[in-house]
């Protein structure tokens, strides 16, 4: 079970591999993962955006949990599993489930596409809080389609049972305001602002751009906490060029794109509607990767 005080440092979530036919790759899965336990990060997250949670199956999430489980015989570390759907008998079903097949905690989304009141999303999360598995609300308004005001966060945050927050909510206000709050921990969901909201009293962050780089983004974050931003801004500045390409076009096909490229997956095949990276933006990332190290 996940608490409060490790939400901090890099959480990764993962990719999920696909062959060309599409299917679920579990063997480029477990080489990934295998190979990413080795790096400097505090936990791994499942079925987030980053791992096309909307075409991924529930049986397949049991499949990368189990595997991810495998692969951590070697190193214990905090699984966190995306439950979050915009329909709240489902969610609190997955919450379940992922409690019984071995998460520590569950990354729930703000429920998106039919516009539910500040109240209804409170009750949302109040009733996924109540299974017992420890809940990270997960705030995106670019994709769902509603923004939660700090007021409702509050709220949220003050719920037995929720541990923090991944704010992706495109700037640092809502981070500031909860922080001032002394919330929960807050982990950095939108990648391009991390070290603007570490300074603003995030306590780490959960990256799809930590696939690569990753023990720079952990030092950003470390550098940052001791306060010696000078230091962490020098790095992070390092890092820009990487974050702005993965997110030139919809994540995750730039981050899968280069992991294929650099081998750790067979293939860099997307479910749709998803579809490949540009051949132009292939060709940048192409540039980029050869300086890169993993
Ligand atoms: O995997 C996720 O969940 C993430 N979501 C954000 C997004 O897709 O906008 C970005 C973050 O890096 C990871």
């Amino acid at each position: 079970m996940l608490h409060e005080q490790d939400l901090q440092g890099v959480y990764v979530p993962v990719v999920t591999p696909f062959l060309p036919n599409e299917e679920l790759d579990p063997e480029s899965y477990h080489r990934y993962i295998s190979g990413l336990l080795n790096r400097d990060i505090q936990g791994i997250v499942v079925n987030g955006t980053t791992g096309e949670a909307p075409t991924v199956t529930w049986t397949e999430v049991s499949t990368l949990v189990q595997i991810t489980r495998l692969c951590m015989m070697s190193r214990q570390l905090p699984l966190v599993v995306g439950t979050g759907t915009n329909n709240t008998a489902e969610t609190v079903k997955r919450t379940e489930q992922a409690g019984m097949i071995g998460a520590d905690a569950v990354l729930v989304v703000t429920p998106y596409y039919s516009l539910p009141s500040q109240a209804g999303i409170v009750e949302h999360f109040r009733r996924v809080a109540q299974v017992g598995v420890p809940v990270i609300a997960y705030e995106i308004p670019a994709r769902t389609g509603v923004a939660l005001s700090a007021d409702t966060l509050l709220r949220i945050l003050d719920l037995d049972g929720v541990i923090g927050l991944k704010d992706s909510s495109g700037g640092t206000s809502l981070c500031t305001a909860l922080a001032e709050a002394q919330s929960k921990p807050i982990l950095c969901g939108e990648d391009r602002l991390l070290l603007a909201m570490l300074q603003q009293g995030a306590h780490g962050g959960m990256l799809a751009s930590a696939n690569l780089q990753t023990n720079s983004f952990a030092q950003v974050c470390r550098l940052a906490a001791s306060g010696a931003y000078e230091q962490a801004q020098e790095l992070f500045h390092t890092l820009l060029p990487l974050i702005h390409k993965l997110f030139q076009e919809s994540n995750p096909a730039p981050l899968k794109w280069l992991l294929a490229r650099q081998g750790l997956i067979a293939s860099d095949q997307v479910r749709p509607p998803m579809g490949s990276v540009s051949s132009s933006l292939e060709q940048e990332l192409a540039l980029l990767v050869s300086g890169l190290p993993v």
